[in-house]
């Protein structure tokens, strides 16, 4: 812009993949992150995808970060908040999993926005 300073956008892939692999791991080592943890599963819970479309959960996106697959910020974080979505939609505000998707999603965004990376 005249006169401002023009700042590069620093397009870092390894720079990316660190950050992500640190973030993902501290989310799945949180204590709230219990739930999270692998695909909601049908025999326990029947009717859960008939009402969730879109489900997420650590385990699939540890598979997608191996395969390469988050090479946006964006990418990421749409899974993410995808998890937390789902649980606040199928349970019930006073619930241990609808207060675990708060606890976690305030610890997730404090710490994304310590990395500066979130465009
Ligand atoms: C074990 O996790 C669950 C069990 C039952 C309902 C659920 O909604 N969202 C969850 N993560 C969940």
């Amino acid at each position: 812009p005249p006169g401002g300073i023009k700042v590069e956008e620093v397009e870092d892939p390894e720079l990316l993949h660190n950050v992500l692999k640190n973030l993902l791991n501290s989310v799945k080592n949180h204590a709230s992150a219990w739930p999270f943890q692998v695909p909601v599963d049908p025999n326990e819970v029947a009717d859960y995808y008939d009402h969730i479309k879109y489900p997420m959960d650590l385990k699939t996106m540890t598979e997608r970060f191996k395969a390469l697959y988050y090479v946006k910020v964006r990418l990421f974080h749409a899974d993410l908040m995808r998890i937390f979505k789902n649980c606040r939609f199928y349970n019930h505000p006073e619930t241990e999993y609808y207060k675990c998707a708060n606890n976690l999603e305030k610890y997730y965004l404090h710490k994304i926005k310590e990395t500066g990376l979130l465009d």
